[in-house]
């Protein structure tokens, strides 16, 4: 048996139908159209992928959306008060601030200064502690979207699954493993410091891989079943993207996976629309 595919390209494209109905639905009633504003500083190859990805979405959702553009030299002081600005353009409901930013820039100080009313990324500090005492705040996309996918597949409410995450960054292994925990599963968190991975891994009923490295999971670290998702962005020898998990290897063995590309990337994409929607709509009954 062989592993069954979570695609996240199919379920982003219901999603985004979804949205856009949404979206097409509020312009009717209030006038309101969602909009998103993408800053981008410097000229990060990748970057630039991502962003027009992102731009391209949103007027596929009838979104109103700014993409701002802004050489590398750019003044920390001048990327605050472009922040600032637009926190205060009603027309503006979701301000992003592609990351990674020149140096110079402090990352922690722009993401504090977008209005928490607006951060449809869910990195401001008070969006990352209203998901750990479950108050209204943004979800952080990536882990967002990783809960959507397993919602598709009948696991919305995770209780009595053990859930493993792998990485415990502030984007996405950290606000990950509180996710899960509000859908009630027993969480693990495991990183660089954990002993013996795979004896973390093997006891799983769900394993969330985001380390942002090669086979960090191979088939003898998953139990025969379990539900495999991917959150790395890698290149293989010959430049091809791919993930943290050995795909062939482990699909072999795990009840349902995520592939890389077409897994949680596009997902992360459709939870900023989801996001940027809420907003707007949580602007219109304000
Ligand atoms: N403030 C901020 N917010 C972000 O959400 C953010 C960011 N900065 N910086 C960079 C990372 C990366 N990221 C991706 C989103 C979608 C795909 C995606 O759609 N990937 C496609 C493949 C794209 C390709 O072919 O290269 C897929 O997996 O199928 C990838 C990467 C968002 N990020
Ligand atoms: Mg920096």
């Amino acid at each position: 048996m062989t592993a069954q595919i979570i695609d996240g390209k199919a379920l982003s494209a219901q999603l985004r139908t979804e949205v856009a109905a949404r979206a097409a639905a509020l312009k009717a009633k209030s006038g309101i159209t969602p909009g998103l504003a993408v800053i981008l500083v410097g000229d990060n190859q990748a970057s630039q992928v991502y962003v027009r990805n992102k731009v391209k979405a949103c007027e596929e959702a009838g979104f109103h959306s700014v993409l701002e553009k802004y050489d590398a030299a750019m003044t920390e002081a001048e990327l605050l008060a472009r922040v600032e600005a637009l926190n205060n353009d009603p027309t503006i409901h979701g301000i992003l601030v592609q990351l990674p930013l020149p140096k110079h820039i402090d990352d922690h100080k722009v993401i504090e200064t977008i209005s928490p009313a607006k951060d449809v990324d869910g990195f401001h500090v008070a969006s990352a502690g209203a998901l750990m005492v479950g108050e209204v705040g943004f979800k952080a996309c990536t882990p967002y979207g990783c809960m959507r996918m397993l919602e598709s597949i009948g696991m919305k409410d995770l209780r009595g699954k053990h859930a493993v995450v792998i990485g415990r960054s502030n984007i996405v292994g950290k606000p990950m493993a509180m996710m899960l925990l509000a859908a009630n599963a027993t969480v693990t968190i495991t990183h660089s410091g954990t002993a013996d991975l795979g004896a973390m891994t093997r006891q799983a009923d769900v394993v969330v891989a985001a380390v942002g490295k090669r086979n960090v999971l191979t088939r003898d670290m998953v139990k025969p079943g379990a539900v495999v998702i991917d959150v790395g962005m890698n290149r293989d020898d010959d430049g091809k993207l791919c993930g943290d998990v050995d795909y062939e290897g482990v699909r072999q063995v795990a009840g349902w996976i995520t592939p890389v590309p077409g897994g949680v990337g596009p997902m992360t994409i459709t939870m900023l629309l989801v996001n940027t929607m809420e907003s707007a709509e949580r602007a219109a009954n304000a």
